[in-house]
C-alpha cells in the first residue's frame, strides 16, 4: 500500500512536525487522503516572527525578484493541474473537472500578481504650494495572517497570498482544517520558488487554536479571511481588541437570482441549476433564493425541478457525476436541518429532499416551492445543494425581496428586457450583480466582495487587491 501523504507546518523555511491528524475523503469517509501536523501555540508564534524578521528583506527586494518567483510558483501550480486538481477533489469532494479550473485559476492568480508589479504603484497629484512636489507611494502593511475556508483549498489561499506577496508582505497561512493536503502542497510549491525562508509560513490546526493566535497576535499587522460571517465577526472583534489590525472579511450570502417573465426559459434553468447546485451548493455567491416572477413562475419550477432531480450526484472523479459529496459530516447534517426547517415553515420539496442514510455525504441537489423571504430558509445561509423559489408580481417586488437580506454579495436577474437589466444593475444592493448568469462563477482579475453581513474591508482580486495589501503614504517634498 503506497503511504499517504503527510503535509507539515512551515516555519521559517524548515518543515515543523505536530500532533499528526488525518483528513478523509468526503466521498469515501473511510479513505484517508493525507495526513497533516497539526501546529501547537509556539509553532504559530514562531512564524509570526519568522514572518516579521523576513518581512523587510522582501519589501525591498527588486521588484524584478518578486515578479520571477511570483511567476514561478504560477507555473509550477499550472505544470501540476491534474495532480493537484485529483488531490484537491479527493479532499473535498469538488468534481474533477471544477477542480481543474480551480487549480488553473490559483496558477494564473500568481501570475497576475507578479504582472500586476509593472503596474504604476502611486500617483503624483499637483500641489496647491510653490516649490512643493505631493505624491502617493505605497508601503506594504507587514505581516499578514491569512485564514481561509474550505470550499476553494487553492484558488483562495492564492488570491489572498499572491498580492500579499507581490506587494512586499510577508504571510502566516492558516488553511481549514478539512483541506490541509492543497494547502500542503500549495506550501511545497511556494517554498521551492526561491523565496527567502520566513516570508511564506504555514500553520495548520483548529481555528480556535491556531487561527485565535494569529488574530490575538501583535506581530500581525493584518488579516485576510474568508468563512462564515459568525467566525468574521469574531474576527474583527478581535483584530480590534489586539493591536487594532487590519481586516479584510468575505463571508457568507444568501443570493437571490431573479427570474422575469420575459426571461429566456432554458437560459433561467441554466442559470438557477449552476448557481444553486453546482460544487454541492458550497459557494458564497450561490443563487439560494430564486425570485420569480408570477407568468413564468410555474414552467420555470417545473423545468428547474426535473433538471436537479436529472443531475448525477456521484464520485466527484467519476467524469459523469454532476454534483459530488458534502464536504463535511457536520456540514450535511446542517443541509438536512434546513431541509426539515424548510418543511416546517410550509415550503414545498419539489426535487430532492428526502435523505437515505445509505447515502452518506451525498445530498440530492433539493429545490423547495412556496417559499416566502421571511422564512428561515430564505435568511440563512445553508452552504449546500438547496434552493428555494419566491413568487412575485413584478420587477419592483422582486427587487425588494432581493434586498431584504442582511447580506449582499452577489446578485442575478434573468430577463430579455434591456432596461430591466440596467434597473437591476443599478438597485440590486450587492457587490456583484449578473445578467443571464449565475450568480456565481466571477474572474481573477475583477473585483470581488458584497456588503453588509457579506463583506468588511477593501474588495478582494484584481487591483483592488492592493488596497488592503498597502498603505498609502503621502509625501510632500519642497524644493
Ligand atoms: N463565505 C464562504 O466562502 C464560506 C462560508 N462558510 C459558511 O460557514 C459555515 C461553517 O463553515 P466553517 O468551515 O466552520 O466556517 P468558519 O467560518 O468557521 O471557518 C473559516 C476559517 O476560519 C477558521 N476559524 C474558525 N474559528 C476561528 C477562530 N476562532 N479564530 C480564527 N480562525 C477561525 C476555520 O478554521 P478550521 O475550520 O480549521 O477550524 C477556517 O480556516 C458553512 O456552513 C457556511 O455557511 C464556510 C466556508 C466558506
Ligand atoms: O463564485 C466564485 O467564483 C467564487 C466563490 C467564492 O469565492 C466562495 O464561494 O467562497
Amino acid at each position: 500500500m503506497t503511504p499517504v501523504p503527510y503535509h507539515r507546518n512551515l516555519v521559517d523555511g524548515q518543515w515543523v512536525d505536530g500532533e499528526r491528524r488525518p483528513n478523509v475523503n468526503p466521498a469515501r469517509p473511510g479513505e484517508v487522503v493525507s495526513e497533516y501536523a497539526h501546529a501547537g501555540r509556539e509553532t504559530v508564534r514562531a512564524a509570526i516572527e519568522a514572518a516579521r524578521s523576513a518581512q523587510p528583506g522582501w519589501a525591498n527586494r527588486p521588484v524584478g525578484d518578486r515578479m520571477e518567483i511570483l511567476d514561478h510558483i504560477g507555473a509550477a501550480i499550472l505544470r501540476r493541474t491534474e495532480e493537484l486538481a485529483v488531490l484537491l477533489s479527493r479532499e473535498e469532494g469538488k468534481l474533477l473537472s471544477e477542480a481543474r479550473g480551480e487549480v488553473t485559476r490559483a496558477g494564473q492568480t500568481f501570475r497576475y500578481y507578479a504582472h500586476q508589479l509593472l503596474q504604476p504603484q502611486g500617483e503624483v497629484y499637483s500641489s496647491t504650494r510653490q516649490g512643493v512636489h505631493a505624491e502617493v507611494r505605497r508601503r506594504p502593511l507587514g505581516v499578514v495572517g491569512v485564514i481561509t475556508p474550505w470550499n476553494y483549498p487553492l484558488a483562495i489561499p492564492a488570491w489572498k497570498i499572491a498580492p500579499a506577496l507581490a506587494y512586499g508582505n510577508a504571510v502566516v497561512l492558516k488553511p481549514a482544517e478539512l483541506v490541509t493536503a492543497s494547502a500542503g502542497e500549495l506550501a511545497r510549491i511556494i517554498a521551492g520558488s526561491g523565496l527567502p525562508p520566513g516570508v511564506f509560513n504555514l500553520v495548520m490546526g483548529a481555528g480556535g487554536v491556531v487561527g485565535e493566535e494569529l488574530l490575538t497576535s501583535t506581530g500581525i499587522d493584518g488579516i485576510s479571511f474568508t468563512g462564515s460571517t459568525r467566525t468574521g465577526t469574531h474576527v474583527a472583534q478581535q483584530c480590534l481588541a489586539h493591536g487594532n489590525k487590519r481586516f479584510q472579511l468575505e463571508m457568507g450570502g444568501k443570493n437571490p437570482l431573479v427570474v422575469l417573465d420575459d426571461a429566456d426559459l432554458e437560459v433561467a434553468v441554466r442559470c438557477a441549476l449552476d448557481g444553486s447546485f453546482f460544487s454541492s451548493g458550497q459557494r458564497c455567491t450561490a443563487s439560494s433564493r430564486l425570485i420569480v416572477q408570477a407568468g413564468i413562475h410555474d414552467r420555470f419550477v417545473e423545468a428547474l425541478a426535473a433538471a436537479a432531480d436529472a443531475l448525477r450526484v456521484g464520485d466527484p472523479l467519476d467524469p459523469l457525476s454532476e454534483v459530488g459529496p458534502v464536504v463535511s459530516p457536520e456540514q450535511l447534517a446542517q443541509n438536512l436541518d434546513y431541509v426539515r426547517i424548510g418543511l416546517d415553515e410550509g415550503a414545498t420539496v419539489v426535487a430532492g429532499g428526502a435523505h437515505r442514510p445509505d447515502e452518506g455525504q451525498f445530498m440530492r441537489p433539493t429545490l423547495f416551492a412556496d417559499a416566502r423571504n421571511d422564512m428561515r430558509l430564505a435568511r440563512e445561509e445553508i452552504f449546500g445543494p438547496v434552493s428555494c423559489v419566491i413568487r412575485v408580481d413584478d420587477l419592483e417586488e422582486s427587487i425588494g425581496v432581493a434586498n431584504d437580506t442582511r447580506y449582499g454579495l452577489s446578485a442575478g436577474i434573468v430577463t430579455t428586457s434591456l432596461s430591466a437589466a440596467e434597473r437591476f444593475k443599478r438597485d440590486a444592493r450587492a457587490g456583484i450583480v449578473t445578467v443571464n448568469l449565475p450568480t456565481a462563477g466571477t474572474e481573477l482579475h475583477l473585483p470581488f466582495g458584497g456588503s453588509g453581513a457579506s463583506n468588511h474591508g477593501p474588495r478582494e482580486q484584481g487591483t483592488y487587491a492592493r488596497d488592503f495589501y498597502c498603505v498609502p503614504v503621502t509625501c510632500y517634498t519642497g524644493w
